[in-house]
């Protein structure tokens, strides 16, 4: 592929991401693939314990994908387990001071993120009760605090940006496979048709 084209791949935690951004950059024989860097970030786990460092958690995600925007605008296929909006979907629901989230928001705008637009969203779409089964299996340790009325809200404040936007596939991701070919075939074809419009 010449032109830069960029797919990003979003959803709740444990929604299937980056198993999904695995195999669409094989099946798609796509030019660089960007992934989450999430165990990096030190104040996480804190987070997940009920520290108040919800500000600093979100700060540092963003710093940290926006210094990986430089791999951002080379020609080619570009795959990506998370989206910018992730950012303000994540703030709204860790920050509860309203004058952090005020100040961080305003640093988002700043970043002046909305030039790194995707082409196309594909939104993996959960219930409560299908993330859970899979943070579960995963079983990575400090998960294990997360609580269903977080997870609840995090699906909320996705479907609150998702509704202004206009380049979205939603995907039921309670009943997707991605470890059938069969299922994936059929959502490569629903994004190449995407592509072509
Ligand atoms: N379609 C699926 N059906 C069943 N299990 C799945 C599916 N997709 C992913 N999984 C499994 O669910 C778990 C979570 O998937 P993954 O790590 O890709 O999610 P994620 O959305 O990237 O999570 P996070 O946002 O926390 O990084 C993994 O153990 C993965 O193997």
């Amino acid at each position: 592929m010449n032109k830069k084209y960029k797919i990003t791949l979003e959803g709740n935690i444990g929604s299937g991401k980056t198993t999904l951004a695995n195999a669409l950059f094989e099946k798609m024989d796509a030019d660089y693939l960007i992934l989450e860097e999430f165990e990096k970030n030190p104040y996480l786990s804190l987070l997940y314990e009920k520290a108040d460092v919800a500000f600093e958690t979100e700060m540092f995600f963003l710093v940290s994908r926006y210094s990986q925007l430089k791999n951002d605008n080379q020609d080619g296929l570009i795959i990506s387990d998370y989206d910018m909006f992730k950012n303000l979907v994540f703030a709204e629901t860790t920050i509860k001071n309203k004058e952090e989230l005020k100040k961080f928001k305003s640093i988002y705008n700043i970043l002046n993120i909305k030039s790194a637009r995707s082409d196309l969203i594909v939104y993996l779409d959960t219930s409560v009760d299908t993330v859970v089964n899979r943070i579960k299996k995963r079983n990575r340790s400090m998960e294990i605090k997360l609580d269903k009325n977080y997870l609840a809200n995090l699906n909320k404040n996705y479907k609150k940006y998702l509704k202004d936007m206009d380049n979205v596939i939603l995907i039921d991701a309670n009943e997707f496979n991605v470890f059938d070919e069969k299922q994936l075939d059929n959502l490569v074809n629903k994004i190449k048709k995407y592509m072509e419009v």
